[in-house]
């Protein structure tokens, strides 16, 4: 079988830590770090000129002053930018996840749990953002900014004493790096439960209706209880393990530190190297070298997590889209009055796990022409209707939609020929008019209520409060089955495809909804070429001509008796 165009392996390049745009911060902490130090000289010279009594030069107090306001300003500046970048990063990623889903297909296409899904385009965008907006910067800055504390003690204030705190110094960092190759594999099994605990969360939300039908609930409680003491064991071991580096980090290198920065400062003193002043600079220099430390905390929840969130989040925003988007077409499909020609030559179509639907496959529409398509469960006629949609490209053969095949004009070129009404119609979170809308995102209100009388759901809407503005879906009001379907032919209608495809439109309805959908469909139907999936006898009737789908081909059936219900 050939293989799948464009059906290449998930993954893709990591972004590398060190980004440019990590810079600008850094550099403004750097430039922090040399004003405070510049005010804490200054200081230490107003010390010694106390001593000496001597006044301190007006030119030395405006060059404290304006130092404490620059690095007041770069402080809060970089706080600011920290935040910025954080929410940046979020969104940009989010977008991307996103966007490589939707490009990739439905879940049950790209086979990824929509659980997995869901979690990382919230939670795992927001861990990344938080790493690479809060963390990341601040931590290169913190690492970095010893080295500017360590040249202006050199420079400012005694070399013998930077090139002991160098030899000193480098211990913190070296922790934090250790410390990461120990808890790696904590934080990873921590990312893992908690992507697992949102998958089952929300498989048991949607199957919520079935679960309760089987009186499955109190079982799904359990396993959503154990799967979150999973998780819970899994943030106490990171935790754990932060605090450890706190307690070695803070109170043990910190007081360390510090005591044997002020005895290097009084030795230095007393061998008349350096000023009492100086010594007071030196110790208050010293605690902008213990900078690193305030991060480990941080490392743990914000770095480890960040980090393993970002290689999980790059690689879904690496999928690959399974079918490749063929070039658009120059040429337009034909359309008539009367709708358009459907042709299917020779269509061979596997799915990329080898499971063959069709075979050789033959059929040709006129335009305005009516198919029912009969066929017994899993004989494929959703995967020929996706194959009609551009879902699926066939491997080998045409599938023409107006003259053109599909393999040879864009997605949405493709999908602008047709339009579709399932079993099952989603309701999105919002008004009537927007749900409408999606069919077509410039119609009027005039053209909304024309669709919405071919559907015959004008009145319904009229009679409520407030009309097109009603609010839908999940924290609106709830359409009736019958309803919702009416409201997907009127978005059906509002495509205005020449292709209609009726997978089944009334399997989910009751028999008094059933008439009124099928006479709304009748309307619809006008000036469209109509292919209608179906089990049922009465669907079928009004068609001209139809087709069973058995094994990979297409037969004709005579009508009405072979048309019944074969479940
Ligand atoms: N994404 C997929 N990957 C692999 N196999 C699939 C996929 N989707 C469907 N199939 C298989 O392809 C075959 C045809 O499925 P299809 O859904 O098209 O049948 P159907 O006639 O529409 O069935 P039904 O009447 O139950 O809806 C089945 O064997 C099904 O298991």
């Amino acid at each position: 079988m050939p293989s799948h165009p464009g059906s290449a392996p998930a993954g893709g390049p990591q972004l590398p830590v060190l980004t440019r745009d990590l810079w600008p911060p850094v550099l403004v902490t750097w430039l922090a770090t040399i004003a405070l130090a510049v005010v804490y000289l200054v200081l230490g010279r107003a010390l010694d000129a106390i001593r000496a009594g001597r006044d301190l030069a007006a030119g030395e107090m405006v060059l404290a002053v304006a130092a404490a306001l620059v690095a007041g300003v770069a402080t809060a500046w970089v706080a600011r930018a920290a935040a910025g970048r954080q929410a940046q990063v979020e969104q940009t990623l989010r977008h991307r996840v996103m966007r490589a889903f939707l490009a990739a297909g439905p879940p049950d296409v790209t086979r990824v749990a929509t659980g997995r899904l869901v979690s990382t385009a919230t939670d795992a965008t927001e861990r990344v953002g938080a790493y690479r907006g809060a963390f990341l910067g601040p931590a290169v800055a913190s690492v970095t900014v010893p080295v500017v504390v360590l040249v202006v003690v050199g420079v400012a204030i005694d070399p013998l004493t930077a090139l002991v705190l160098a030899v000193v110094v480098p211990v913190a960092p070296a922790i934090i790096i250790g410390f990461q190759r120990l808890f790696r594999a904590s934080s990873a099994a921590y990312r893992v439960s908690s992507r697992r605990l949102a998958g089952a969360f929300l498989d048991a939300i949607q199957g919520l209706t079935t679960l309760r039908l089987l009186g499955a609930g109190e079982q799904r409680a359990r396993e959503l209880a154990a799967a979150s003491e999973e998780v819970r064991q899994a943030v106490m071991r990171l935790l754990r393990g932060n605090q450890v580096v706190i307690l070695v980090a803070d109170a043990a290198f910190w007081l360390g530190f510090v005591a044997l920065t002020g005895w290097l400062a009084m030795t230095r003193v007393e061998a008349g190297a350096i000023t009492p002043g100086e010594g007071v600079a030196l110790v208050l220099l010293a605690t902008l070298l213990l900078e690193p430390l305030d991060r480990v905390g941080q490392f743990f929840y914000l770095g480890l997590a960040g980090r393993a969130s970002e290689r999980e989040a790059e690689k879904l925003a690496a999928q690959r889209p399974i079918v490749a988007e063929p070039a658009p077409s120059r040429t337009a499909p034909e359309r008539t009055a009367a709708g358009i020609a459907v042709d299917l030559d020779a269509v061979c179509f596997a799915y990329p796990d080898g499971t063959a639907v069709v075979t050789d496959l033959d059929l040709h529409l006129a335009p305005g022409e009516r198919v029912a398509l009969v066929g017994r469960s899993g004989a494929g006629k959703s995967t020929l209707a996706d194959l009609l949609q551009a879902v699926w490209l066939p491997q080998t053969g045409t599938v023409r939609l107006g003259g053109v095949a599909t393999s040879a004009m864009s997605f949405a070129q493709a999908r602008a020929q047709v339009a579709v009404v399932a079993q099952r119609t989603y309701l999105f979170t919002g008004t009537i008019a927007e749900n409408l809308r999606l069919a077509a995102p410039d119609a009027s209100d005039e053209e909304l209520w024309e669709a919405l009388d071919v559907a015959a759901l004008a009145d319904d809407v009229r009679a409520l409060d407030a009309g097109l503005a009603t609010a839908v879906g999940e924290r609106g009001l709830s359409l009736s089955g019958g309803q919702a379907q009416r409201l997907a032919i009127a978005r059906a209608v509002l495509r205005d495809a020449p292709l209609l495809i009726l997978d089944e439109p009334t399997a989910q309805v009751d028999l008094g909804s059933e008439r009124v959908i099928v006479d709304a469909l009748e309307r619809a139907s006008r000036g469209r070429t109509v292919l209608t999936i179906t089990h049922r006898a009465s669907a079928a009737a009004g068609a001209d001509r139809v087709l069973e789908l058995r094994d990979g081909r297409l037969l004709d059936v005579a009508r009405p008796t072979t048309a019944g219900d074969d479940r």
